[in-house]
């Protein structure tokens, strides 16, 4: 039987999704057509009564702007929110800032969705003469302790920094009874689905997150789902938007 629920939310598009160029910790805004899904998904939760007592974001704007627009819509803007860096999107080391098509005419499709999808293989480090290299490790993230800043995360990496906020946040503020939203991103929502549905490394590969689709968790007394990643949104159109996101490589639907 259900006895926790958690709603979870990719960000709106973002303007280097709309770009189609590889983000992770790169402060990237809201694209136009984002800002529009981020109130939608704020809409659908209304629809659906949904209200919240804390909300946890990342440190990265499109995911921020994302919870606010929801709460906004909920006419919930003066609940708790809670930022933190383990949530924010897989560090996409020496990627960040290429075009994914780009990329799989340098690297090849395989390579490139290995980097993308697979669990343990992460992408190249991130280089000093990256055009990012500097607004990410001197600017943006002050607030990630030294010794944990990545250069680069696979998926079983950015799995090892989300979790014990999952474990040592969520999961208590849940215990007490609080109704949670999380906003975050593509791949560190992956590692939450990866590690509550107890999904192999093949089953991970294959799931592409739609953005600002809100989905439902409900959970049972240790914490397992009873129901899983429930879309607020109808089948044809998440199936549409998981699509988008596969095929941002070039057409592959995987
Ligand atoms: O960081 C990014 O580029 C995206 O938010 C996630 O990208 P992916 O779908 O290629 O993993």
């Amino acid at each position: 039987m259900a006895k926790y629920e958690i709603v979870m939310v990719r960000h709106g598009e973002s303007q280097w999704n709309q770009q189609n160029l590889f983000c992770g910790w790169f402060d990237a805004d809201l694209s136009e057509a984002g800002i529009a899904e981020a109130a939608a998904a704020g809409q659908a939760l209304k629809n659906a009564n949904y209200k919240f007592d804390v909300a946890h974001t990342s440190l990265l704007q499109r995911a921020n702007k994302t919870c606010s627009s929801i709460l906004e819509a909920l006419g919930q803007q003066d609940i708790p929110i809670n930022y933190t860096w383990r949530l924010n999107e897989r560090h996409y080391g020496d990627l960040t800032g290429q075009n994914k098509k780009e990329a799989v005419e340098k690297f090849g499709a395989e390579q490139v969705q290995i980097w993308r999808r697979s669990f343990a293989t992460p992408p190249p480090a991130i280089l000093e003469a990256n055009n990012y290299f500097e607004t990410i490790q001197k600017v943006t993230f002050r607030s990630c302790p030294r010794r944990e800043f990545p250069a680069c995360e696979s998926l079983e990496l950015t799995i090892k920094r989300t979790l014990p906020y999952w474990n040592d946040v969520i999961v208590p503020q849940l215990k007490e009874g609080k109704k949670l939203i999380i906003a975050a991103h593509g791949n560190s929502l992956r590692g939450i689905v990866k590690y509550l549905d107890n999904m192999t490394e093949e089953q991970i590969m294959g799931l592409n997150l739609p953005t600002g689709i809100p989905f439902v968790y409900e959970l049972d007394e240790n914490f397992k789902p009873v129901v899983s990643m429930k879309f607020l949104g109808d089948e044809a159109t998440v199936k549409a938007a998981m699509e988008k996101v596969a095929a941002q490589t070039g057409g592959a639907k995987k």
